[in-house]
């Protein structure tokens, strides 16, 4: 059943309007007023129904720095590593010549591609093997994108930390890189669970990557099956996504289906050629926002909310930048 249909809260005098949030002034909507119903709905839930899933590259990190330098993705942080044997690089680059094209055909389903994509992934960990290798040699590389982040990461971070929010960071990439950079930019809250690909040693040499495989198509809540993470989570059914990847949209699939899911899409690159994919992928489309403003609006939309509840009447002052 659509969240249209279902019309479960009543407009009131707290009723929020989209048109008057500044925050989404910029952004593309194709369904507004089923936005505005989640919104509201997420504010009248409050933050402990509230859980964020996120990817990593590209939507924690920059598409698109200031000094136009590269950002490079938790693969490339590792790919970069000096001590890697001469192999090891031109293998992962035939790899990714092979079956990167199939990853994005737009002619070829979404059921055909994943053989593809968990021979790719079980490839990639044949190769990271046999050899010894130090995290610090990521920490040293992953050090210098901590400053890669979107603007107000922090803020955001700090956010869902003060609220008891989870959030989980989602990368089919590899986790050593992605813990790296958010420790060293000292936002790797307790509230902040890692599903990735980790590294993975057998008597002192790598041994490709651990179980289970996250590879592009299983990018999503259903891979935390028995995981202890679901069970601090399957009950928080107000959901904020954020990718920038179309396939970034379903990280939330897998949770009940009661569950109210809000989708926001970054999107940077061909943005003309990919808009009507991303407007009916994602509810929300942010074009070149290389900021976390809109999480953080709708964040200060729930907490403001809580803060009048607990207060019996106006929201304070100082959160009213909206
Ligand atoms: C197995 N493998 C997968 N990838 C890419 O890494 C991406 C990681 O996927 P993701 O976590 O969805 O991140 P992103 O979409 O934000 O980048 C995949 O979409 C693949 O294109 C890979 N990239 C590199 N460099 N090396 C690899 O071995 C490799
Ligand atoms: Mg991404």
């Amino acid at each position: 059943m659509g969240y249209d249909e279902k019309n479960e809260i009543q407009e009131n005098e707290n009723w929020i309007r989209i048109g008057d949030l500044k925050a989404l002034h910029g952004s593309r909507i194709l369904h507004p007023t089923r936005v505005e119903r989640i919104i509201n709905e997420f504010i009248q839930g409050g933050p402990e129904r509230m859980q964020m899933v996120s990817d990593f590259d590209f939507t924690i990190t920059k598409q698109r720095t200031d000094d136009g330098g590269k950002v490079l993705s938790s693969f490339g942080i590792f790919n970069a590593c000096k001590s890697l044997p001469d192999n090891f690089k031109a293998e992962t680059d035939k790899l990714y010549h092979i079956y990167r094209p199939i990853e994005i055909d737009p002619h070829m389903s979404k059921d055909e591609k994943v053989k593809y994509m968990i021979e790719w992934w079980t490839k990639s960990s044949e190769v990271t093997s046999g050899f010894p290798f130090d995290q610090t040699e990521i920490d040293d590389i992953a050090s210098k994108f901590k400053h890669a982040l979107r603007d107000r990461t922090h803020e955001l971070f700090e956010d869902l930390q003060r609220m008891q929010i989870p959030l989980l960071v989602f990368s089919a990439g590899l986790g050593n890189s992605v813990v790296s950079v958010l420790k060293q930019a000292d936002i790797m809250y307790p509230n902040v669970k890692v599903v990735s690909n980790f590294l993975q040693y057998r008597d002192g040499l790598l041994d490709g990557f651990q179980q289970p495989m996250i590879h592009t198509f299983n990018k999503n809540e259903t891979v935390l099956d028995g995981h202890e993470y679901y069970d601090l989570v399957h009950s928080r059914d107000h959901i904020i996504v954020m990718g920038d990847s179309l396939g970034d949209a379903d990280m939330a699939s897998g949770v009940p289906s009661s569950s109210h899911i809000l989708k926001i899409g970054f999107l940077f690159d061909h943005v003309e050629a990919n808009m009507e994919k991303y407007m009916n992928t994602f509810d929300i489309v942010l074009v070149d926002d290389q900021t976390m403003d809109v999480p953080r609006a709708l964040l200060e939309l729930i907490e403001k909310q809580k803060l009048k509840l607990k207060n019996g009447g106006s929201p304070p002052a100082q959160l009213s930048s909206l």
